[in-house]
């Protein structure tokens, strides 16, 4: 990439939507910087009876549109930078599903694979405690990203209910069914693209039996290759931080999920039922239909767009193809099904999930699959219009969709109020 912070990279795309719609300029201004990023630093007793500090941010990008929302990754190489670059994606991803929410993210640098799940504990505890403040059902609700799962986000809302002194759930999403999370939100991320692909499946010249791969083997990875499989398509390729593996027949996924149980890499099946090692990048140039990146950011980059052979990029990860990148997909010819919309199933969820907690009644995994279908296909369809109407790339065109939203929403607030913020 070249020079600049992530945020600015991110910015490219808001800029290039800005050019397809008539908005005011100062809607664009208010967009550019976040409201506010808390910086704070950990300390936590570590099991040897040492202590350790982590670093760790909270940004509340945008919320002109409502509560903050987005998630918290645990990360070694996270950093306030790509904090506001993840919670400027959820104010965009939170309008174009017209959620009544604006974006925010959260982050701790730290590798959580090498505690123990004690200091784990002690650690979503210590984030919690630090901002407490900021954080609040009406305020920023955070929820699951890279790194955590719905155990943090149990204890965090445990601790966040003694700092209060009342229960209060819908504080966070994506906590376990027992402190009152929602059914469904599991596989939400992926299901939201997997609803996505079938609607727009004649669009995107989508027939029988697909070849698929899928980088990244965590949440949103491993549930996309279920979900995708139990509808009769092919896993050929999936990696994770370790490498990658092939089998060009399908690969094995029962054997992939015992692995990753088990705290394996993928790569610990290859030389078994078919499966060959591939080396490092090699996952983002696999023959196949469909690439759904699942991982980090910045995965499909300059050096390795060319390569990419698949027809279709589903991007389940945030920001995984750079904006350079994205111009020599399209000359390609190759649609992406950006972030914003295509890995919103995630946030969908947690919305049913906050709104189930405030109103203290539960729905049936049937009722959160119809309305997390129905909003995808209402709001995919919307997008899809749009790129074909202006002939513009999908992600534009979701960008153009969520920022109309937006440009309303800041103009209904006042001048005064969105200056003064
Ligand atoms: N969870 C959610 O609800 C949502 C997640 N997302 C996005 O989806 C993406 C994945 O998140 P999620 O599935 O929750 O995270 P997880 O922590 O569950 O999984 C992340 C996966 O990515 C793999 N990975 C890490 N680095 C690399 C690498 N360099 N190459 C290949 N694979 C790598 C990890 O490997 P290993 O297993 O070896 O550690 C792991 O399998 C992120 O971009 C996240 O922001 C978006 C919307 C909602
Ligand atoms: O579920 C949520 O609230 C947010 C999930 C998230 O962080 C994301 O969509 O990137």
């Amino acid at each position: 990439m070249t020079e600049g912070s992530l945020l600015d990279h991110a910015l490219v795309r808001l800029d290039e939507a800005a050019k397809h719609l008539n908005v005011d300029a100062d809607v664009i201004e208010k967009l550019k910087f976040a409201r506010e990023t808390t910086k704070a630093r950990l300390m936590i007793r570590m099991d040897d009876g040492s202590r350790k500090s982590f670093l760790s941010w909270r940004c509340r990008y945008d919320d002109t549109r409502g509560p903050t929302k987005g998630g918290i990754r645990f990360h070694p190489e996270s950093t306030a930078d790509e904090v506001e670059m993840l919670a400027f994606w959820m104010t965009f991803k939170c309008a174009v599903m017209n959620l009544p929410y604006g974006g925010g993210k959260g982050a701790v640098q730290v590798d959580p694979r090498k505690l123990s799940k004690a200091e784990l504990e002690r650690l979503s505890r210590a984030y919690m405690q630090a901002f407490a403040r900021i954080i609040g059902p009406d305020r920023d609700i955070p929820a699951p990203d890279v790194y955590t799962n719905s155990m943090i986000m149990g204890w965090m809302a445990d601790e966040y209910a003694q700092i209060v002194g009342q229960a209060s759930p819908a504080v966070i999403t994506g906590k376990p069914l027992a402190l009152g999370g929602s059914l469904g939100r599991g596989d939400a991320t992926a299901r939201g693209g997997f609803y996505l692909v079938r609607h727009l499946a004649d669009e995107l010249g989508l027939k029988g039996s697909l070849r698929i791969a899928v980088q990244g083997f965590g949440n949103a990875g491993q549930h996309i290759a279920r979900l995708l499989a139990s509808d009769g398509h092919k896993i050929i390729a999936v990696s994770d931080s370790e490498g990658a593996v092939h089998a060009s027949d399908g690969l094995d996924l029962d054997r992939l999920f015992a692995a990753k149980n088990s705290a394996r890499s993928v790569t610990s099946t290859a030389g078994q039922h078919g499966h060959e090692l591939l080396a490092g990048d090699a996952l983002v140039g696999v023959d196949c239909d469909i690439l759904v990146p699942s991982a980090l950011e910045n995965m499909i980059r300059v050096d390795n767009a060319d390569s990419v052979k698949a027809r279709i990029v589903l991007e389940l990860a945030n920001g995984p193809v750079t904006s350079e990148a994205d111009a020599i997909l399209e000359k390609k010819g190759i649609v992406v099904l950006p972030d914003i919309l295509a890995n919103a199933g995630g946030v969908t969820v947690s919305y049913f999930e906050w709104v189930q907690n405030r109103q203290g009644f539960y729905w049936q995994i049937e009722e959160i699959h119809d309305r997390l279908r129905a909003i995808m296909e209402r709001e995919g369809r919307a997008i899809w219009d749009v790129a074909s109407k202006k002939e513009i790339s999908v992600r534009t065109a979701a960008y153009v969709h969520a920022l109309g939203r937006l440009a309303e929403a800041i103009e209904a607030h006042g001048t005064q109020s969105y200056f003064d913020s």
